[in-house]
């Protein structure tokens, strides 16, 4: 117990950041929807008038899918849901993030359609990007960066993170909060993502890393190697949190000291 308790402050003095292993992705989703439900509570009941949370796709759609409808008594009337990048493509395609998200979760929980902030796919990318920005600052009554209450990311084995990837220009963007992409490498080309500065004004950031394919570049992010930062090591939010949320698989290369909560610990 000492030894854990040693090994949990030793980790979050050093990075600032939150690095949690669980024995399961099913504990895994489950400490992930309880997160959100209690950061949830805490931006409702301390005077705000909505839960601010920006999703991403790839492998969290399942796991969100699958464990945020178990939470008991979920209320999400109050919620606020955008997404940290979208690909640009119609809503039915496969590739949609909104579309699966629409299919597997909104439908199971209590948020009203209107609350959900989704790209307009019949834009051109660039038009596209400039019309959810103003969404959002609309949203948010904001000329500024609008501040979400949690983001979730996830990671590619690239190390790339919403749609910012290895290199690429636009991870040197300061001033817009949302960015077109035409080149991702990963398919499809064209995509709608959050900037560096809007991810990192966020109240609380969490990633979402499972499997062993992720091991080798989850090494690279959280302790360091050669070569320019990836995209994921730049997520460093200003005043927020900050947690990694991995199995076991994903975090076997690690050395560096991490939490292992036990089933039903509150984060
Ligand atoms: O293309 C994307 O990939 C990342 C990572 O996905 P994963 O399946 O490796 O978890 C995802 O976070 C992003 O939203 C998506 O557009």
């Amino acid at each position: 117990m000492f030894l854990w308790t040693l090994k949990r402050s030793s980790s979050r003095v050093m990075s600032g950041r939150r690095v949690l292993v669980f024995s399961s992705v099913g504990e895994l989703g489950s400490s992930l929807a309880q997160l959100l439900s209690s950061r949830a509570e805490k931006a409702l009941s301390s005077g705000g008038s909505c839960f601010s949370l920006g999703l991403s796709g790839g492998s969290l759609v399942s796991i969100l899918s699958k464990e945020l409808p178990a939470v008991p008594n979920l209320d999400c009337s109050k919620w606020l849901i955008g997404f940290c990048d979208e690909r640009l493509v119609p809503f039915s395609d496969p590739e949609s993030t909104y579309g699966l998200y629409k299919n597997q979760l909104f439908g199971k929980i209590n948020i009203p359609e209107e609350r959900i902030l989704a790209i307009d796919p019949s834009l051109p990318v660039k038009e596209c990007a400039e019309d959810y920005a103003s969404k959002l600052s609309k949203a948010f009554s904001t000329e500024k960066i609008p501040v979400f209450d949690v983001l979730l990311l996830g990671m590619g084995p690239d190390g790339h993170t919403c749609s910012l990837f290895p290199d690429h220009p636009l991870l040197q963007e300061r001033q817009k909060t949302v960015a077109p992409i035409s080149d991702s490498p990963k398919p499809p080309p064209q995509r709608v993502t959050m900037t560096l500065p809007m991810v990192n004004a966020a109240r609380c950031v969490v990633f979402v890393s499972t499997g062993g394919s992720k091991a080798p570049v989850l090494k690279h992010v959280l302790e360091g190697g050669e070569g320019p930062a990836l995209p994921a090591a730049l997520v460093s939010p200003d005043q927020g949190e900050l947690f990694w949320l991995l199995d076991e698989p994903a975090a076997a290369s690690l050395t560096s000291p991490v939490e292992r909560p036990g089933p039903g610990a509150k984060l």
